[in-house]
């Protein structure tokens, strides 16, 4: 495999206010999952990764690229997929949004029909392809961008709250059907449960890595932590 995902000190701020300290992980698993509380920084994290921006200070490499700065390479390369289905969806059907990754990679339209069409048939969904996409539910919807970013087999997956909106035999698939992945995969999660079979968990807080390692160790801090605050009232230390 290749040589994974590194930050180096990496920062990032907007308008003054720091998001990101000095963060520096080497992710070279296959399965790593970011945890942390509501506003944390994990999706700036993911979005960092993913190259949508560039840090404030410090290096991101993705197999020894800066995605930020090779977009074109990255297109191939990394997968993302946002927490609001709304923020991916372009298409007015289901298959226009579906074929639309692999037309953009050059693939011609009868092949990317076809490969849409395999991929509905394999997820039970045949019935979705020339569906306006405004028909599906939110979790369809989500349901559906992940359909689009699998198709398009790229090296890296990082996928933002991927089980959020999914009802639970649609999330018992999705999780086998990762498990199966050969590709390298980053999974935002609030869900302990959801990250247990992970190689590499890093806890996010406060724009800081909490800690870091493998999910035996890291879990049950975690876990001991979130049940803590949840006993008070209040997040006081997070005022203002
Ligand atoms: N463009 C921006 N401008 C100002 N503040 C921002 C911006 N992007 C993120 N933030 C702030 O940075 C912090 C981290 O946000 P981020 O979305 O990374 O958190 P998160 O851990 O993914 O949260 P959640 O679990 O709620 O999705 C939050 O306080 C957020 O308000």
């Amino acid at each position: 495999m290749d040589s994974g995902i590194i930050l180096n000190q990496v920062g990032f701020s907007v308008q003054g206010k720091v998001i990101l300290h000095e963060i520096s992980l080497s992710l070279t698993g296959r399965r790593i999952a970011i945890i942390g509380r509501n506003g944390s920084g994990k999706t700036t994290l993911l979005r960092l990764m993913a190259g949508l921006m560039a840090p404030t200070s410090g290096t991101v490499r993705v197999a020894g690229l800066d995605p930020a700065a090779e977009r074109k390479a990255m297109l191939r390369g990394i997968g993302i997929l946002f927490q609001n289905p709304d923020h991916q969806i372009i298409f007015p059907t289901v298959e226009e949004e579906l074929a639309f990754g692999l037309r953009q990679m050059g693939m011609n339209a009868k092949e990317a029909g076809a490969r849409v069409l395999a991929m509905l048939r394999t997820e039970g969904r045949a019935h979705w392809a020339s569906a306006p996409v405004s028909s599906l539910s939110q979790g369809q919807r989500q349901w559906l961008c992940l359909m689009a970013v699998l198709l398009m087999e790229p090296e890296t997956l990082l996928l933002d709250e991927p089980f959020a909106a999914l009802d639970l035999p649609t999330q018992a698939r999705l999780q086998r059907r990762m498990s199966q992945l050969d590709q390298r995969v980053v999974t935002i999660s609030h869900d302990p449960a959801t990250v247990i079979d992970c190689d590499h968990v890093v806890w996010i807080e406060n724009g800081r890595v909490a800690a870091e390692g493998v999910p035996a160790e890291v879990l049950p801090a975690f876990k001991d932590e979130m049940d803590r605050l949840g006993l008070r009232d209040a997040d006081t230390d997070l005022a203002g």
